[in-house]
């Protein structure tokens, strides 16, 4: 049973996928200290957080059990994320769910601040009937700045052109040609500081968009420019705000993200006129709260019952069509790896993986990790598909990844090679239409195995009688075999077996085989 701990009041609509699964326990929580949290974060296989719960890296190593942190909304900057991939954990998010509401606020915003409305209406029920002081303006022919132009800047584009503004956007990954198909003229912050009336940001914050609007942006700033920041807060230099509207630069700001969640009583921002407060409500509608929580949900019931999934912060994404092509191999590489693993003494220096065939068309980065966590798992505890390729370079491991278009006899084939400073083996794979996984090459030697049960690999040397000492061998201990496959290249050269057992050989028996003088190496693999 799988126990996932949901606080910060997720919608429990959202994740009633969770409370329907019969191989779940849901608790929920809310408000914990991080102390709190770390006292009973080692029960729980998956948590769920909105923006509130701080998910440390202290948190995660209490979490003995935990394989992923599910964060119901976009950003992930709660959740300490080098830490999560260290240990091995799944970050996930739910990138879309809540995009029409934060734009939906965006322009709540927009018009609040045109009109005035917190303000006139605090005056008003407070007994005022003031007239004169709210004089608005029109968005109609204003130009509107957008600074990061993803899911909610495009969406606000597009609401944007609706009420007849020329919108201008900034974006290091927006093409000409897709700010044309949104009518978005294309500029940098600068330019679009000039000539905007109003500026909206939408990024993430990161060390290159913090303070990206800035002293010298608001010098350069349109006189009267109202600025709106639903994104994070940070984006826009708070101090130097306040600043620019005591000079009279900008007319009006509202803010629903602060540099400090909730900001201290003291903030400037809370007693000044023209500045719009809201405490983080961006994604607060009913329908965001239900879709990301379904969106989350699915996800960690995939990740908890290792299926694959999409939305991994701390991984790279994996588009649907390359994921359904990669998929049916992650077995079979994972076998790979493990088998090839149990191959060698001494510490492996290089992984060379090798696609051929049908896997030489797509981005095979997901199958390599399956590899290397493979490779990895029978010698570090926790290794997993998000911190294998972590762990395998903090141990210094050279991964060289090879795809050859050269002619082969199968379709699809993944050759891993495994080089120690003594010794390098290779075991090799394929997807067999009708037979499933295969190894289809051991070394140099083509065989032809299941990939599953009891394996016994032996090298020795080919001379008449060593089958018949092997065979005789294990069964007067009792272990029967079930099938065996001889390899060599030349008459009484070097030579392996490998064999299937119908239960595992004794550690004794294994002993025994390495007494005959023509083995040179027995090695029982285990899956
Ligand atoms: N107030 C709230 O409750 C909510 C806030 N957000 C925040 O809104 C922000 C945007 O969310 P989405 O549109 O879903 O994300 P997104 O990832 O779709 O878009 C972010 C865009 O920012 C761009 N960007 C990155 N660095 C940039 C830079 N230096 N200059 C200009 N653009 C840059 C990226 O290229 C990307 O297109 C995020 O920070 C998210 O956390 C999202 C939902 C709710
Ligand atoms: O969960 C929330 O309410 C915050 C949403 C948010 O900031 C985000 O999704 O980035």
């Amino acid at each position: 049973m799988f126990k996932v701990l949901v606080m910060d009041g997720i919608s429990d609509m959202g994740i009633q996928l969770l409370y329907d699964a019969p191989d779940v326990e849901v608790e929920k929580k809310n408000g914990l200290s991080e102390d709190e949290l770390v006292a009973i974060i080692a029960d729980y296989d998956a948590l769920l957080v909105r923006s509130a719960t701080k998910v440390t890296d202290r948190v995660m190593a209490a979490g003995s059990r935990l394989k992923v942190v599910g964060r119901a909304g976009v950003g992930v900057d709660n959740i300490d994320l080098a830490a999560a991939t260290n240990r091995g954990i799944v970050v996930i998010n739910a990138p879309d769910g809540n995009t029409i509401a934060t734009c939906e606020l965006t322009f709540a915003m927009m018009m609040s601040l045109a009109r005035t409305i917190p303000q006139a209406y605090k005056k008003t029920i407070g007994g005022e009937w003031d007239r004169k002081t709210f004089v608005g303006v029109e968005l109609r022919n204003k130009v509107l700045g957008v600074l990061g132009m993803g899911r909610i800047g495009s969406e606000v584009a597009r609401r944007a052109k609706a009420f007849g503004m020329e919108v201008r956007g900034y974006d290091p990954f927006l093409t000409e040609d897709r700010a044309e198909k949104l009518g978005v003229k294309l500029g940098t912050v600068d330019e679009i500081c000039r000539v905007a009336d109003f500026i909206t940001v939408h990024t993430p914050l990161t060390s290159e968009t913090r303070h990206m609007i800035s002293g010298p942006q608001f010098e350069i700033m349109k006189k009267g420019a109202r600025i709106i920041n639903c994104a994070r807060g940070g984006i826009i230099d708070e101090m130097a705000l306040v600043e620019a509207i005591d000079q009279g630069i900008v007319a009006g700001a509202a803010f629903d993200v602060f540099e400090q969640e909730p900001p201290r009583a003291d903030h400037p921002f809370l007693n000044n006129p023209k500045i719009i407060v809201t405490p983080h409500l961006g994604a607060s509608t009913v329908e965001a709260q239900e879709n990301v929580a379904i969106d989350v949900s699915e996800e960690v019931l995939h990740i908890l019952r290792d299926e694959p999934f999409k939305n991994a912060v701390n991984m790279p994404q994996v588009p649907a069509n390359v994921l359904n092509t990669l998929q049916p191999y992650f077995g079979l590489g994972l076998k790979l790896g493990a088998l090839l693993g149990q191959t060698i003494d001494g510490a492996v220096s290089e992984i060379v993986v090798s696609y051929s065939g049908e896997l030489t068309g797509v981005d095979t980065a997901p199958l390599t990790r399956h590899i290397v966590k493979g490779v990895l798992e029978k010698q570090l505890e926790g290794v997993n598909i998000v911190n294998a390729m972590h762990l395998a370079k903090s141990r210094e491991i050279n991964i060289v990844v090879q795809q050859s278009t050269a002619a082969k006899t199968f379709t699809n084939l993944v050759s891993v090679t495994l080089k120690t400073k003594n010794e390098e083996r290779l075991m090799a794979g394929t997807l067999l239409s009708g037979y499933g996984e295969r190894i289809v090459q051991i070394d140099q030697y083509p065989v032809d195995i299941a990939p599953a049960g009891n394996l016994l690999l032996i090298s020795h040397t080919d001379k008449p009688g060593i089958i018949g000492k092997v065979g005789t061998l294990l069964g007067t201990n009792d272990v029967n075999i079930a099938t065996m496959q001889v390899g060599r290249k030349v008459i009484g050269g070097q030579a392996i077996m490998i064999l299937t057992t119908d239960k595992q050989t004794p550690t004794d028996v294994i002993a025994q085989l390495e007494q005959l003088p023509e083995l040179t190496k027995v090695r029982e693999l285990t899956l």
